[in-house]
Order: structure tokens, then sequence, then C-alpha cells
């Protein structure tokens, strides 16, 4: 295992409700090297909720707790806003869903590519647009001057989320969590942009916070997996052990692995809540 960049232990994450609060994350502890981890499970098993409390970006009615949230020897569970910040898109980038959410139409993909640079560094504006460009060609975009002056709309899904990664990674941060990064793309391009996250983690020797709910492509692209099950870590494991895992329920998870012709479709839920 490699040593932690990121340690997570005992981190509760509860919603306020009419029964009193809701724990959807329980619990848990982990850590995050200089490697790819999975946090896989079913539809409202915490692994969003997980990440958002690591980035500080949970809901404002969310109560996180935890025995220990570090991230490089910073101690997470004290920082104000301004740290938050700070660490932000300079040491730990996030990367979502859908680019279409994540960029902002009315700015050029160029800017917003930039604006990390521009909030924690003081490159020139010539200097930056030359990382920009230099990040635009090494996430595999053709023609980076171009792709660096048009507008998002002009952007293929599978061309957005490469910007969106470059935008995180431009400012070399340690650790990268990405929530669903291709579940917007087509298996192909699924494929393609994890294995150029694998390959960019490895070159930049960050951490990757994989979270997913398809156990087959994690197998292939992850080190570690962290099965969560209601908030609660179910089985922790080597990706490769993925096909012989110990625990009923990540067996299920594996058995439900989207097919060509399930692909799309939502895994079942097993027991949530109970
Ligand atoms: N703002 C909120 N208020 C109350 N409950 C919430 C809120 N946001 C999320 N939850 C609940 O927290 C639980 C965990 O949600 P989370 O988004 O972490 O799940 P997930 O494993 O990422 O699922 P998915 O794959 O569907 O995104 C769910 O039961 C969800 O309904």
């Amino acid at each position: 295992m490699a040593e932690a960049l990121l340690t997570v232990e005992d981190l509760s994450v509860s919603f306020p409700s009419g029964a009193g609060p809701v724990r959807v994350v329980d619990g848990i502890d982990f850590t995050v090297g200089r490697e790819i981890v999975a946090l896989v499970g079913e539809s409202g098993s915490g692994k969003s909720m997980t990440g958002r409390a690591i980035m500080g970006l949970l809901p404002r009615t969310a109560t996180v707790q935890a025995k220990r949230l570090s991230f490089d020897e910073r101690n997470l569970l004290s920082l104000a806003p301004s740290g938050w910040n700070a660490l932000r898109g300079k040491d730990i980038g996030l990367v979502l869903q859908d680019p279409k959410y994540s960029l902002n139409p009315a700015h050029k993909v160029g800017r917003q590519v930039e604006e990390t640079l521009l909030l924690h560094t003081r490159l020139s504006a010539a200097e930056r647009r030359e990382r920009a460009l230099d990040m635009l060609d090494m996430v595999g975009l053709p023609d980076p001057a171009r792709v660096y002056s048009s507008y998002p709309a002009a952007l293929s899904g599978g061309m957005g989320q490469r910007v969106m990664i470059a935008a995180m990674l431009i400012n070399r941060p340690k650790l990268l969590i990405a929530d669903e990064p291709t579940s917007a793309l087509d298996r192909e391009l699924q494929n393609q942009i994890l294995a150029l996250l694998r390959s960019l983690t490895e070159q930049f020797g960050m951490g990757l916070l994989l979270i997913s709910h398809d156990l087959q492509q994690v197998s292939r692209f992850a080190d570690r997996v962290i099965v969560l099950r209601s908030g609660r870590i179910d089985e922790e494991l080597a990706a490769a052990d993925l096909a012989n895992a110990q625990s009923d329920y990540t067996r299920a998870l594996w058995a439900a692995r989207p097919s060509a012709e399930t692909y799309g479709t939502r895994l079942p839920v097993y027991g949530v809540g109970t």
C-alpha cells in the first residue's frame, strides 16, 4: 500500500430528518497514497458524500464528524473557508460526471483551464497560456490552440471531459477526486478517459480517488477498491481480486456489472437504509 496522502478515520456524514439524524456515511476508514483507489457501491451507498466531505463541499445541512481527516499532514477538520479555497484546485482537484455542468458555457476553454493558475500562481498571461496549451495537448486533445479559443458548446462530451481533466491537473495537484467521471460517455470513450487518468496519475505521481459504480471498469483501472454499503465499508481489496471477492455484496455488485445490453441502466439497490 502506498504511503498515505489522504487519511480518513471514522468519517461520518449525517443529515437531519423528521426521525432524527440519518448517517449516510457511517464510520469509515481508508487511506489514499500515490495510487488509484476506487470507491464503489450501489446508488445511495455514500460514495459522493465521502468525496464531498474530503473536498469540504458537503451540502449545508450535512454534519461531518471524523477522528481524523488529513491530507498531506494538514488537518482538514479544522480548515477555515480560506484554507479550503487554497487547497481546492491547488492540491486537490475534483472531476465530476458531466462537463456540461462543470464548464461555464459563457467562457472560452482557455480561460477555464487557466483559472487555477490565475488564482494560485503569479505566472504571466503568456506563461499561463503556454501551460494551458501544453496541458490540453497532454490530455490528448488535437489542435490545442483551437480548443483553447473555443467555447464549451463546441466540444463533444469526451473532449469536454478531457478539458475538465486538463483544468484540474494544470496546477499539478497531489490528489484528484473523480466522481463518476465517465458515466456521461459511451463505453469506448469511458475506457479512453480512464486510461488517460491512469497514465496521468502515474506520470504526475498523484493519488486518484475514483468514485464509480462500475466494478468491471474499476477492476481494470484501479489499484485498490473500497466497497461501500449503506455508508459503511463492506470490503477492501486489491482491484485484481474483485472477481474473487469474499463478501456476498461485492460479488452481487460484480455480477451486476454492466454488459453491453444493460449499460446505462442503474444498478439494483440492495437493502440501502436497512
Ligand atoms: N442534501 C441531502 N440531504 C439529505 N440526504 C442526502 C442529501 N444528499 C444526499 N443524501 C443522501 O445521502 C445518501 C448517500 O448519497 P451519495 O450521493 O453519497 O450516494 P452515492 O453512493 O454517491 O450514490 P449515486 O451513485 O446514486 O450518486 C443517499 O441516501 C442520499 O439520498
